[in-house]
């Protein structure tokens, strides 16, 4: 057991340490913020509840010594319905027991407490148990339980049974802690999967309802939007297990967590949950946390009474308080300094805020949306983001996939923007086959965003009615995005798409050969005409690291300029000034 925690210590180690380090660096705490993670992940993946449940199990071992874990959940009449197990036993044991004893089910469903037996073979609760099975050894074996709670509700037991052999210390405290988040996390996904179900039950009712008119199919698609949500195009299947999630948790008040690479819908998704949320009329109020400084992010976000500080010339709501019976969308969540996380993990905690200067204390209702692209798992494990408020802000995540993950949204995305351009220039523009083959194929670092930008500018620049492939930067070596390439002086025969987007040598932005994945001689001497160097000119030679760090930095952060200057710990203003010392363009989204 020790060496397969040493084995996932190994694995889930930060990447730019080695594994050594990895290991002494680690302890406990961050050994089930991981496990917290994998199991986030788990009960995320598009799957059935018995299998995602049998999943969490099956993986509880790796970060926990234990012998044999079990989930029971229970129906609306209170009866074992699903009950998934695992046997960490090796050689695994015939016989044993595999699912909690009823009198030990009923005794945590019913207290709504966790339950801790030192030794099963000393408790009355587990004697019926032990006479017909084989566990009753000579070893100690301890157990613990957990309820399986919701929204109040209790919706069954999560337990694991520890051999007690005393060579393995282990604290009770710690495991109670580890599975009532694991226990969280399960309930909320039990009760996501039964909203769902029920859903789908109605939508089968209805359909068997004679023909519909068409009012009533406009409502009934209004009720029912994780078929269509307005505005947002997309029909993978990717995108369409976010929907559906969005649909879900739009009618909760559950705080949700956007996470996606930079241009992939997190506003957009944010805006599209308080729209269909019993909030929906109230105000929907943003604010990216990367884009100001700490001292101006505190009153924006809480408000300032007049005279907190030089210049608070009058009283000022923040925008909490602006969101109240709202929702609050905080961007860039993962950018906030300890200082400001603590601030804002008090007023979670409380639910309520003082303003800037103020004594008053305001009561505010605000439904929380974060949305991020940053790792937070290595954030907290490197001790940057607080554990606890990842935990409270990580209540429903969402990942938007990435474009390159759903090329098959490609050509609907594409299709759409230009409708939005014909309506907007009175044009009537449209994009040939071969044209959207070739998009289909782009790798788009910059996601929905870019692909909505490469749109506009091409059929700006449109020569005819008809968009072609020659009509695209990327044909003319013109593609901004294709700056991006930092693999100047690299050999890049044979390499694969992969190897070069791990490497991050990609010509990103740059559209790849139909049917296969290796770069041609062809596609080189194309890439390199975007070479920095060339770009910046012979008499930027000396300085293209600080080039490429810029370009690398303004790329992470969206072309936003005060977030890059966050990311390269400068001001704004230098971050301006050495693009123009660059001649960078700045992409305009
Ligand atoms: N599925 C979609 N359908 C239509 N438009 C979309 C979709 N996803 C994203 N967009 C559009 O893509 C653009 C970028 O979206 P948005 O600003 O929400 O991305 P983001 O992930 O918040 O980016 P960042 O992390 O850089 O702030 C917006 O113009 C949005 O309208």
């Amino acid at each position: 057991m020790a060496h397969m925690l040493r084995d996932r210590i190994d694995e889930v180690g930060p990447r730019d340490t080695g594994p050594e380090s990895s290991i002494k660096t680690m302890h406990k705490a961050d050994i089930s913020l991981r496990g917290i993670y994998e199991i986030s992940k788990v009960l995320t993946a598009p799957a059935q509840l018995e299998i995602k449940l049998a999943n969490v199990v099956n993986i509880l071992p790796s970060f926990l010594q234990m012998r044999h874990g079990a989930i029971v959940v229970l129906d609306a009449e209170g009866e074992p319905e699903i009950a998934a197990t695992a046997d960490n036993t090796h050689p695994r044991q015939s016989g044993t027991r595999r699912v909690i004893p009823e009198a030990v089910l009923d005794q945590i469903v019913a207290t709504g407490t966790p339950l801790i037996i030192p030794d099963i073979s000393k408790s009355q609760l587990f004697q019926a148990d032990l006479q017909t099975s084989s566990s009753g050894g000579t070893i100690p074996i301890a157990f613990v339980g957990i309820p399986v709670k919701a929204e109040h509700k209790i919706l069954g037991t999560l337990s694991i049974d520890r051999v007690r052999n005393g060579a393995t210390g282990f604290r009770y405290d710690e495991d109670i802690g580890f599975l009532t988040m694991v226990a969280n996390l399960v309930g909320r996904t039990i009760r996501l999967h039964r909203i769902l179900s029920k859903d789908r039950e109605r939508r089968v009712d209805e359909q068997w309802r004679p023909e519909k008119s068409l009012d009533e199919e406009r409502t009934d698609s209004a009720r029912h939007p994780h078929v269509k949500i307005d505005g947002i195009i997309g029909e993978s299947a990717a995108l369409k297990r976010v929907l559906e999630t969005v649909s879900v948790v739009a009618r909760t008040n559950s705080t949700v967590l956007l996470r996606g690479e930079s241009g992939t819908g997190k506003e957009f998704f944010a805006q599209a949950i308080h729209k269909l949320s019993r909030r929906g009329k109230k105000s929907f109020v943003k604010l990216n946390c990367a884009a100001l400084p700490e001292s101006v992010l505190e009153s924006e976000l809480f408000g300032h009474e007049r005279g907190a500080f030089t210049g608070a010339i009058s009283q000022r709501a923040g925008r909490f308080e602006l969101a109240n019976g709202g929702t609050l969308l905080l961007d860039e969540i993962g950018e906030i300094s300890p200082a400001f996380q603590a601030k804002l993990l008090r007023v979670l905690q409380e639910g309520e805020l003082e303003r800037v200067g103020g004594t008053k204390t305001l009561q505010v209702d605000a439904r929380l949306i974060c949305a991020t692209n940053k790792d937070l798992e290595t954030a907290v494990v490197n001790g940057e983001f607080r554990a606890d408020l990842y935990y409270r802000i990580n209540v429903v995540p969402i990942i938007l996939p990435p474009l390159r993950e759903r090329p098959g949204d490609i050509p609907r995305l594409a299709k759409a923007f230009l409708d939005r351009f014909n309506r907007e220039n009175h044009r009537e523009l449209a994009f040939a086959p071969a044209a959207l083959d070739l998009i289909s194929q782009c790798y788009f670092p910059g996601n929905v965003r870019e692909l909505e930008n490469c749109v506009q500018r091409t059929a700006t620049l449109a020569r005819s009615r008809t968009i072609t492939p020659s009509d695209f930067a990327c044909k003319n070596s013109r593609c901004l995005a294709s700056l991006l390439w930092k693999g100047a002086g690299h050999s890049h025969g044979g390499s694969t798409t992969d190897e070069l987007v791990r490497g991050n040598m990609m010509p990103i932005g740059s559209p790849l050969p139909a049917g296969r994945i290796g770069v041609s001689e062809g596609e080189v001497s194309s890439v390199k005409a975007c070479d920095p160097n060339d770009f910046a000119g012979p008499a930027m030679g000396p300085r293209l690291t600080e080039r490429d760090r810029l370009i690398d930095a303004m790329e992470k952060a969206g072309w936003v300029q005060a977030k890059a200057a966050r990311i390269l710990g400068l001001t704004p203003r230098q971050v301006g000034y050495a693009l123009r010392r660059h001649r960078i363009e700045v992409k305009k989204f």
